[in-house]
């Protein structure tokens, strides 16, 4: 099992043969961080980079996976430890999500995560997309995705997670769930989240067709909420989280909860069968092949 250490307010998840203090979730064995006194908490992991400031409230999340920040076992596991870490933390009141790879936000799920392993693999890593998804969905802090690239398929999952997304005005950018052009299809909490954002009709033409949007078409379906200059995204991210924090946090987390919930219980109600599904679709010899064909056509696009 791989190990995840976090140096500077360092915290320290190791595999179950190296244990060092009580359990936490994903069962691994972390020491919890400990912080200085300062205002400023930094904390690196290998894919998740942590910044809190607690004068404001305010951490900065940057995923830090190249090239392309998609979403493997170890990133999707040290990204979640990372948000239940910030929830329990009192000083944090609301969480930014952005990238530090240029022009990427993520390219979403790892796909070599879902292509040649075993049955036990798919369902590890499938119960991880999970997690992330319920934790994100039902975060209880205020969250804004900055979205400064390409964020196709889990990467736009994960924004739209995020109660406000911004994103950078760059027209070469794409954002959407594009599943289907990879021959697979976004599972129904994938579509619910779409559904939430966008409306029926809209979500209908996009989930089918696997469109991937423009900032500018983005912004005119409600996908995203506002475009900004490249350079401002995080800076623009900031100032409009400390516009919601002027809203008392009780009253704004209940409002979520009720607008979400069902939307998570219905995971929550279902999970192992929508495990069970998703390592029956992965692992059909035609879905393999439609991967292995859209890897190839990815590698082949840069030659
Ligand atoms: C009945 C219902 C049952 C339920 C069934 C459920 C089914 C599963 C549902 C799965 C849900 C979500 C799926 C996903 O999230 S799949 C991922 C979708 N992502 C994409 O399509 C994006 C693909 N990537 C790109 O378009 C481009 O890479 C980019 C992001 C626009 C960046 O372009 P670039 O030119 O800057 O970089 P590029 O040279 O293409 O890539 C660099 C290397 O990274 C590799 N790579 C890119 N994306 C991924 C990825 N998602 N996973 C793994 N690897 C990726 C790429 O191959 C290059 O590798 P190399 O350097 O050539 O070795």
């Amino acid at each position: 099992m791989a190990a995840v250490l976090r140096r500077g307010a360092s915290f320290i998840c190791l595999g179950s043969s190296q244990l060092l203090s009580g359990g936490c979730k994903h069962g691994r064995t972390c020491i919890l961080p400990f912080f200085s006194s300062n205002n400023r908490n930094s904390s690196s992991s290998s894919k998740i980079k942590v910044d809190l400031d607690s004068s404001t409230g305010i951490a900065v999340v940057k995923f830090q996976n190249p090239p392309v920040n998609s979403m493997s076992l170890d990133f999707l596991t040290e990204f979640v430890i990372s948000l239940e870490k910030l929830e329990l933390d009192k000083s944090c009141r609301g969480v930014i999500l952005t990238s530090a790879q240029p022009k990427i936000f993520s390219a979403g799920l790892d796909i070599l995560e879902m292509y040649g392993k075993s049955p036990e693999h798919y369902a590890e890593f499938w119960k991880s997309v999970q997690d992330i998804w319920l934790k994100m969905y039902g975060y209880r802090k205020m969250t804004i995705a900055a979205i400064n690239g390409f964020s196709p398929a889990g990467g736009c999952l994960v924004a739209l997670s995020c109660d406000y997304r911004i994103m950078a005005d760059n027209p070469r950018y794409r954002i959407g769930l594009n599943e289907t052009q990879l021959g697979i299809v976004a599972p129904f909490w994938f579509k619910d989240t779409m559904v939430n954002t966008v409306g029926h009709r809209t979500a209908e033409l996009s989930l089918q067709f696997g469109l991937m949007y423009s900032p500018s078409d983005a912004l005119k379906i409600g996908l995203v909420d506002q475009l900004v200059p490249e350079e401002n995204v995080l800076g623009t991210a900031t100032e409009t989280m400390t516009k919601w924090l002027a809203i008392p946090d009780h009253a704004r987390e209940i409002s979520k909860s009720m607008l979400r919930k069902p939307t998570v219980d219905r995971l929550l109600a279902s999970r192992d069968a929508d495990t069970k599904n998703f390592v029956n679709f992965v692992s059909r010899d035609s879905i393999q092949k439609s991967l292995g064909l859209y890897l190839t056509m990815l590698k082949e696009r840069k030659e």
